[in-house]
């Protein structure tokens, strides 16, 4: 990078951002982050290269960022967009990881020459495992989209769409989806005490599980039916147990497709 970037939001999302930036060597021009606590998470505040500072207002006159990663809540964001306005020139990209913002929403806070990448994240990203969506604005250059791209690889994989109402529906399997997974094994864990195990280990079987399923299926680069079918002996023990997991009307299937419709429904309605 030839300029600094400007992070606005040091949470959960714009702290895995940064400290993937950081192992990446990807922010090697600096990064002023702006967090009204003063104090970032991971230890990164006291890393070299990052300047931190309370509001937009304390940011340097003159500072002309090469990419603005807006990563606050999305019920904030009409309260702390107007401060980057004037940031809004040639040369200086935003990138927002802000559920159901849009880039019709950004344009008019903005205005409509501001170079907009819209995407959505996941936690994972905290160790280089995310996953993100990404869409443009048609003022977003190639130049530009190389940098939103390199700085999203930093933390994991990058898929860009074309259609901007993907977004949701990015947002509602994958943005939300280790959510869901973490939920799994919670259940599995209680599942197993009701099957008499003790909790400490139901819930040690049920998250090595899963840790271990999703490794298997990320080294092989296996379908997941093929794994799935690999631990199935006919008319053995998980056949039975995944005849009632994929029941036909009350499924998992089924309870999956309303869990990201209903995420995907309430990324829509962000936008607002
Ligand atoms: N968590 C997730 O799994 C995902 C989150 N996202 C998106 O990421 C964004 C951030 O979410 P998340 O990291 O979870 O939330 P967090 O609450 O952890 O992070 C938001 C951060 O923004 C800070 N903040 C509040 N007001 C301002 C301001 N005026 N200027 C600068 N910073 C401010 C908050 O500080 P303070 O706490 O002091 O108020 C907080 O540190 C959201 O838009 C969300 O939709 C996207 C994908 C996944
Ligand atoms: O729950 C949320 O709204 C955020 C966006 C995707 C994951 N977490």
């Amino acid at each position: 990078m030839e300029r600094p970037l400007l992070l606005v939001g040091c949470g959960k999302m714009g702290g895995a951002m940064l400290e993937g930036w950081l192992a990446q060597g990807t922010a090697d021009a600096g990064v002023y982050v702006v967090e009204p606590s003063g104090s970032l998470p991971y230890g990164l505040g006291s890393k070299p290269g990052i300047s931190v500072v309370a509001s937009a207002d304390a940011l340097p006159a003159d500072l002309h960022p090469e990419m603005i990663v807006l990563a606050v809540k999305p019920q904030v964001m009409s309260d702390v967009i107007g401060a980057y306005r004037r940031f809004a020139k040639p040369g200086t990209c935003f990138l927002s990881v802000a559920a159901g913002k849009t880039i019709a929403y950004f344009e008019q806070h903005l205005g409509d020459k501001a170079a907009i990448v819209r995407t959505i994240p996941n936690t994972p990203a905290a160790i280089g495992r995310g996953i993100t969506g990404c869409t443009a604005n048609a003022n977003v250059g190639k130049a530009e989209r190389d940098l939103a791209d390199r700085l999203l690889r930093a933390v994991g994989e990058a898929v860009w769409v074309e259609d901007e109402a993907l977004i949701d529906s990015i947002t509602g399997l994958s943005g939300s989806g280790p959510a869901y997974v973490f939920h799994m094994v919670e259940a599995m864990a209680a599942a197993g005490e009701k099957v008499g195990l003790p909790a400490d280990i139901a819930m040690q079987l049920a998250r090595a599980t899963v840790a271990g399923a999703g490794e298997l299926m990320r080294q092989t680069g296996e379908d997941a039916a093929v794994l799935r079918q690999n631990v199935t002996s006919p008319n053995g023990t998980t056949y039975a147990g995944l005849q009632v997991l994929m029941d036909e009307k009350a499924g998992l299937t089924q309870l999956m497709e309303k869990t990201v419709d209903a995420a995907t429904q309430r990324s829509r309605e962000l936008s607002n």
